[in-house]
């Protein structure tokens, strides 16, 4: 099977080239084209704009920042939407909220192509390992035909119906992953601030009803101030906005959510957007007691 991918970051690079260890053909786009060069070697061909990848490849794969880089990729100039016809399939993996999936849904269809969003749960190492979780909705016979490509970037996918319950889905799920680095991060800080040793606090923790991959998997580092980046801050905090306006839209109250929100736009204007989501935790280290 041939595939298009368009956005090689930390999700596209690992996805496009575990999809090349599997056996598709896969031509590449990325804005920044030297991040190219690491994927041609595991055997990709590269389209020198997204128009030219739609034109090679029936089904086009995307992952990109946020709702501003999923649509400039759709509509500008070279843009996927000047390719699209009957037959082209493009799904989008970013994660957006749902009336920019919407948008691009309508945009695609009425050149007679067919979309799918299919955002993911899952960071950078589920994406290395094709354990991620699709979170797919829309065009249903699409969804059929990219079964092939899912089972190996992931180890489960969903059809969650019409276009926007996919990114609806991821937002909430993301919604509460950044609340609860939030509590975690303070959990840390209170451990340590209070005497106790925060190795030990992380024990604890993972013999409970609270135990959960991400404290496993992050405490030990955030203990070590390593906060290189697995998902960007900046990205989570754009999920948390993203996830609030949803809850707005529903008449949803999210203190805890909201909370959560001001931590993450507090650690972007301290410069933090680019390390993982865990530096969340040098928020809650900037107050210290005076005695
Ligand atoms: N990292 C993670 O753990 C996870 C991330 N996600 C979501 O997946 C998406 C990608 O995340 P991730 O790979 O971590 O992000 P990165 O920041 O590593 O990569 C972002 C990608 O988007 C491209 N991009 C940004 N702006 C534009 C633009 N205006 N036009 C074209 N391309 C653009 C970048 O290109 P360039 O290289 O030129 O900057 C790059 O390819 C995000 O929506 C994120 O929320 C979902 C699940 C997990
Ligand atoms: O969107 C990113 C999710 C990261 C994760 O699930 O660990």
């Amino acid at each position: 099977m041939e595939v298009g991918f368009l956005g090689l970051g930390i999700m596209g690079k690992a996805m496009s080239i575990n999809l090349l260890k599997n056996g598709f053909k896969v031509t590449v786009w990325n804005r920044t084209l030297s991040k190219c060069d690491e994927v041609v070697a595991h055997g990709a061909s590269v389209g020198a704009t997204p128009a030219e990848v739609v034109k090679n490849c029936k089904i086009t794969i995307a992952i990109l920042s946020d709702p501003a880089a999923a649509l400039s990729v759709v509509f500008d100039k070279d843009g996927v939407l000047e390719q699209v016809c009957n037959g082209k399939g493009y799904i989008d993996m970013s994660t957006v909220d749902s009336q920019t999936s919407c948008k691009i849904s309508e945009a695609i269809t009425s050149k007679g192509g067919h979309f799918l969003e299919a955002p993911v749960s899952g960071s950078k190492q589920p994406a290395e390992t094709g354990q991620l979780i699709i979170l797919a909705a829309g065009d249903k016979a699409l969804y059929e035909e990219a079964v092939p490509a899912f089972n190996v970037l992931g180890k489960k996918s969903f059809f969650l119906g019409q276009t926007g319950n996919g990114a609806k889905m991821k937002l909430v799920v993301n919604m509460i992953l950044g609340s609860v680095m939030n509590a975690f991060s303070e959990g840390l800080v209170l451990a340590e601030r209070s005497g106790l040793n925060p190795h030990d606090l992380l024990d604890v923790l993972d013999l409970g009803g609270i135990a959960n991959p991400m404290f496993r998997g992050k405490g030990p580092a955030m203990l070590r101030d390593d906060n290189s980046p697995a998902f960007p801050l900046k990205h989570q905090q754009k999920d948390m906005r993203l996830a609030l306006a949803l809850g707005d839209e529903n008449g949803v109250s999210m203190p805890v959510a909201a909370a959560a929100n001001e931590a993450f736009k507090k650690a972007r204007s301290m410069g933090l957007g680019d390390l993982d989501f865990s530096a969340v935790l040098e928020t809650v280290k900037l107050h210290k007691q005076s005695s």
